[in-house]
């Protein structure tokens, strides 16, 4: 039976044609994957159907939605709910001062029976909503103290709890969930797709958007592809065929990057000499790792188990003692401003972190740092920052940067804000290449990136370290990516480093390794 039905969809945001002449349904208990690249559009067709802030504000749309045939309009969040739908977005929205419950419970709490007569105040029953919390989490396969404090959990769970909370509201009748795996790994991203299905089992209808086409084919019944702002193709199960999607997502052919050159030496640039790093409240001692100068380093591992951890503490976001050595010299790293000064830089897993100036331009986001860190971009150098900008070069680099990454913009003056997540990814991985320092350490470069545009942006940070020489350090949850590009893969267990592999690894010892086993027991960390 069809739950949902819009018809004639359309979206123009000042001219941009985000979405045009949309015609799509979804069944009752179907999971229906949204795939498109970035930019494409996905976004958007969901936050219409959630009656988003963003849409209202920027003129409304166009179009017909239906639900179970009656013609509806979803002016606003509000109205959305009341029509049964909920929604969890790319970037998360979880209250971190308030416990897992609370966040699960939001708008929905118990309340104490007595306290009705208050009026407005009502006492919260805070045993009912612990008791709601842990079925709605168990629903997607968690099993946690819902009293912690959300602020303490990593953000993997975050995921977990967003996805109960919509479903612990029990008039839920369509869930949009918008690329929920990209923070999940390989474990957790298996167990929700099997939870997805049970829950499609209960009667509720899931639109999935992803770029990962390997689980959108294997979890959705059907599966339409968006391209600029069209529908391009629709295709049942039986028909998928994961290179036509591609195809149809990106209109042609995508070529895999591969590190061929390998400039790394044996000298390390940067040493960690049993470190102390401390963070989410806990303590972690005797780390240490060597990074060789002009070398591409992968560290992976579990959730939690501190792939960040160097460029965070380096940076200051975690809290790092110890001696760590840059070039021989020891480094001071109370002092994490001084460290771009350096040639050390560090653009962080989470897209929020990264520190972009929403309401600027796209050029001022590429060039800030690098003009008021560096004094690149300036007319006259000699001045310093004391000297005006040079626009003429800012405009001609940032219109390179642009096509060279892909990023699907309307000009070089448009807003951050106006970009779609995945866009927005790539201006920061642009800013990073702009302020070209000498180690790079960059979190999940290519998270919530489309499949076409993951691989120039895994070309341009080869291309930085071939050509500039920089030393770089991604850490990903992405193994195939990391063994596509670089010259060793750190496998980090329980805050440590617990094993380093170099090219043509044996597969079986790594996965053993990313869970903290090794092939011969005896063998030495
Ligand atoms: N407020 C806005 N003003 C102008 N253009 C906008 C605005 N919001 C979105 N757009 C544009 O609409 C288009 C579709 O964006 P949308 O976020 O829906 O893409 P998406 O497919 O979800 O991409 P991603 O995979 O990167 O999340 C993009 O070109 C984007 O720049």
């Amino acid at each position: 039976m069809e739950i949902l039905r819009v018809e004639n969809l359309s979206k123009d945001f000042n001219g941009i044609m985000a979405l045009n002449n949309i015609n799509f349904n979804l069944k009752e208990g179907e999971i229906h994957g949204i795939i498109g690249s970035n930019g494409s559009g996905k976004s958007t067709l969901m936050n219409i159907l959630f009656g988003s802030k963003h849409i209202r504000q920027t003129g409304g749309y166009e179009g017909n939605i239906f639900i179970y045939n009656k013609k509806v309009e979803i002016k606003n969040t509000y109205d959305a709910i009341k029509l049964g739908i909920g929604m969890v977005h790319q970037e998360l929205a979880l209250l971190g001062e308030l416990d897992i419950s609370s966040n699960i419970k939001i708008n929905r709490e118990n309340i104490i029976d007595s306290t009705k007569i208050l009026g407005n105040f009502a006492i919260v029953d805070v045993d009912k909503n612990n008791d709601d919390a842990r079925v709605s989490l168990s629903k997607v396969g968690i099993d946690i103290d819902s009293r912690i404090k959300v602020k303490d959990i990593s953000s993997n769970l975050k995921q977990f709890i967003e996805i109960a909370r919509e479903i612990d509201n029990t008039s839920l009748k369509i869930l949009i969930l918008d690329e929920p795996t990209s923070s999940l790994n390989t474990r957790e991203t298996k167990m929700l797709l099997s939870h997805l299905k049970e829950i499609a089992k209960s009667g509720i209808s899931v639109i999935f958007i992803s770029h990962r086409l390997e689980e959108v084919t294997q979890i959705c019944h059907r599966v339409t592809v968006l391209r600029d702002g069209e529908i391009i193709g629709q295709y049942e199960k039986e028909d998928y065929d994961i290179n036509k999607l591609a195809l149809d997502m990106i209109g042609k052919e995508v070529v895999q990057t591969l590190k061929k050159k390998n400039k790394s030496t044996s000298n390390p640039i940067l040493s960690f000499n049993n470190i102390e790093v401390s963070y989410r409240n806990n303590i972690y001692t005797d780390i240490s790792l060597d990074i060789n100068e002009g070398e591409v380093l992968g560290i992976t591992g579990l959730a939690g188990h501190g792939q960040e951890l160097f460029g965070y503490g380096l940076m200051g976001l975690y809290h790092m003692d110890g001696d760590v050595r840059y070039k021989g010299e020891k480094l001071n790293i109370k002092d994490s401003n001084a460290m771009i000064k350096k040639g050390i830089y560090l653009l962080p897993n989470e897209r929020k972190e990264m520190g972009l100036l929403l309401n600027h331009s796209i050029w001022e986001n590429l060039v800030f740092e690098s003009y008021d860190k560096q004094n690149k971009f300036m007319k006259y150098p000699r001045l310093k920052h004391l000297s005006p900008l040079n626009y003429k070069a800012i405009y001609r680099y940032s219109n390179n940067m642009i096509e060279e990454l892909n990023i699907k913009v309307r000009d070089i003056e448009q807003e951050i804000r106006e970009l779609s997540g995945g866009n927005q990814q790539k201006v920061c991985i642009g800013r990073a290449i702009t302020i070209n320092p000498e180690i790079l350490f960059v979190g999940e470069p290519t998270r919530g990136i489309d499949i076409y545009s993951k691989e120039i942006i895994l070309d341009m940070l080869l291309k930085l370290n071939e050509e500039k020489n920089t030393t770089i350090i991604i850490s990903s949850g992405e193994v195939s990516e990391l063994k596509r590009v670089c010259d060793r893969i750190a496998v980090m267990y329980e805050n440590k480093v617990f094993k380093i592999f170099h090219k043509d690894f044996d597969s079986e010892e790594f996965s053993l390794a990313i869970s903290g086993r090794r092939l011969n027991e005896d063998e030495e960390a």
